[in-house]
């Protein structure tokens, strides 16, 4: 066929044939190339396939299946660091949904170079963000290269030595709460309580009160429903029953909160119900700091107020770079959901272990009753140098790490540990397989021992070795509010109350934990029996 008939009948296809050819290439050229991203890149081309890791995955979605078999959100990783607990770059191989390459870092260096050196050659992974950012906003946690920078040097200042020691009333205050609310559970229910939802009302009506200068009022009688409501759509999005776990986990996939499911119409009127209040809030606040600043106010005194005043004072009402109603409520979405639940969490794993520990609960004790002697109001800097207290905590932290993942992705190739990571890699860092590795920790790094913190050798003795809070640019911006609020409340705790288990022979091993989930959750709760102290 010569030139001149061809040209005469591609003139005569109609123009739906041509979109049709047009369309069918590109379909096809997708499904090859997506055929190819699958069944052959991973095990033929990448540059990660032969670093050592796990190969027991499923021909389609990798290792996640893995993860969701585990029933724990630290495994299967913790089992691969225990197979490969030093490898020659301190990297383990896996494979994400698709059989996309991922990394799971398990050596202090590698830790380094990815959380601090290279820090902004990652970002959040699209997946995690889908996954979470529900529930935590799209604040600070999800901010990105200079515009991280710039947001963490605003918000440090609220975290500062100064700011600290102005929440210690606070966190006094809403101790000697949670210490009332045990006193009436001894009185009408013999002590027998979940002291998971117990400690995240209480972490949330702190929150309540750093972020928004508002008391939630989440501790109130459940008759009390306007108080409640906050709490309970709070309790919705992040405890989803089994059903809304399985929806939300799809959603980080593709969109399926449009589906006429009932989990998720309660997951819907939960988040709009949370957004709604918080909208109100911070309209109010807008006007009341508008006429502060209308009636001349001085700036610094907004300083010292709540995070949301601080934030309208600074960026609302901004000359430049301001930030709509609609992007300070991202950011207090993101501190409440960051320094609840972790927090919460913390609180939960310090109980159990007390149950599991009795000595260190009574050593604890001991040292408790002899500051309180000493300063029956304990100032700051007494608390903060109770030596066995300083362990306690940081024990239960490095065993229970509330938060399950630290997640990245290469923004472009990167070499960690001299391994070429190439564009769009997952990394994955997990306080647990840092802190439960025994060529860091030692042979005793699955036991309670407060004590080790007195004598950390080697690698144990690096900061890069306590993974709970991440580190670099990063790290998490509560880590000094938490290690004093954890230690105020575990001091009216222990001088209190004593702790039994409900469940015979439950412990830190054997109990069940919500999984998959970004936090170390018991299912169902813990329950434990509080009993007012004897000596
Ligand atoms: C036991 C309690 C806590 C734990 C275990 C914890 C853990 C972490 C971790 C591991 C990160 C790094 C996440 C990442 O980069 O992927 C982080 C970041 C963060 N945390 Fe916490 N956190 C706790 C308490 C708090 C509290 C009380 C607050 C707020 C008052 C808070 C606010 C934040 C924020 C805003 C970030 C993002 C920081 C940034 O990206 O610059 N956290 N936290």
């Amino acid at each position: 066929m010569d030139a001149a008939s061809f040209l005469e009948r591609l003139l005569r296809l109609d123009v739906q044939h041509v979109l049709a050819a047009v369309l069918g290439v590109y379909l096809a050229q997708l499904v090859a190339y997506k055929a190819y991203r699958v069944f052959f890149y991973p095990y033929f081309v990448s540059p990660l396939r032969r670093l050592p890791g796990p190969k027991n995955h499923h021909f389609l979605i990798g290792h996640v299946l893995n993860q969701i078999r585990s029933g724990h959100p630290n495994e299967p990783y913790l089992s691969w660091m225990r197979q490969w607990p030093k490898t020659p770059h301190g990297l383990i191989r896996y494979l994400d949904v698709g059989n996309s390459d991922a990394v799971l870092a398990t050596s202090l260096a590698a830790h380094k170079e990815i959380l601090h050196d290279k820090c902004y050659s990652f970002q959040k992974p699209a997946f995690f963000k889908r996954l979470i950012a529900d529930m935590v906003g799209f604040g600070l946690v999800f901010t990105e290269g200079e515009e991280h920078k710039r947001q963490r040097r605003l918000l440090a200042g609220l975290f500062s030595p100064g700011n600290l020691r102005a929440l210690v009333e606070l966190f006094r205050d809403k101790a000697r709460h949670l210490s009332n609310l045990l006193e009436q559970i001894i009185d009408t229910e013999d002590g027998a309580v979940d002291v998971v939802s117990l400690y995240s009302k209480i972490m949330l009506d702190i929150m309540g009160v750093f972020a928004l200068g508002v008391e939630l009022g989440n501790l109130q009688p459940a008759n009390n429903t306007a108080d409640t409501s906050f709490d309970e759509c709070y309790h919705e999005l992040f405890d989803p029953d089994s059903w809304g776990q399985i929806l939300m986990g799809l959603n980080a996939v593709f969109p399926v909160r449009w589906l006429p499911f009932e989990a998720n119409r309660r997951f819907k009127q939960a988040r709009d119900t949370v957004r709604d209040q918080l909208m109100a809030i911070i309209q109010d606040r807008i006007r009341t700091v508008g006429e502060w600043k209308a009636a001349g106010m001085d700036s610094n005194a907004y300083r010292g107020k709540d995070l949301l005043t601080f934030m309208v004072a600074e960026k609302y009402y901004a000359d430049s770079d301001r930030w709509t109603e609609g992007y300070i409520m991202e950011q207090i979405l993101t501190f409440l959901a960051a320094g609840h639940e972790t927090t919460a969490g913390a609180l939960t794993w310090g109980t159990q272990l007390m149950i599991e520990h009795p000595d260190e609960a009574k050593r604890l004790r001991a040292e408790v009753d002899e500051l309180l002697r000493r300063e029956p109001v304990p100032a700051q800097r007494s608390i903060e140098s109770l030596p066995y207290l300083h362990n306690f905590t940081r024990e239960v932290l490095r065993l229970q790490a509330p938060g399950v993942n630290v997640a990245r992705e290469a923004i472009e190739d990167v070499v960690v540990q001299g391994v070429v990571l190439p564009k769009g890699t997952t990394v994955l860092i997990q306080p647990a397989v840092v802190q439960r590795n025994p060529t860091i920790w030692g042979p005793d790094c699955d036991e309670f021992r407060p004590d080790r913190w007195d004598r950390l050798e080697g690698e144990a003795a690096d900061p890069w070795a306590f993974a709970t809070f991440a580190l670099g640019p990063r790290v998490c911006i509560g880590k000094a509010m938490t290690m004093l609020e954890f230690k105020i409340i575990l001091i009216e705790l222990v001088s209190r109350f004593d702790f039994e288990g409900l469940v015979a022979g439950a412990k830190l091993s054997n109990i069940k934990l919500i999984n998959p989930s970004p936090l170390l959750r018991p299912e169902g709760g813990l329950r434990v029996r509080v009993k007012r102290r004897r000596a």
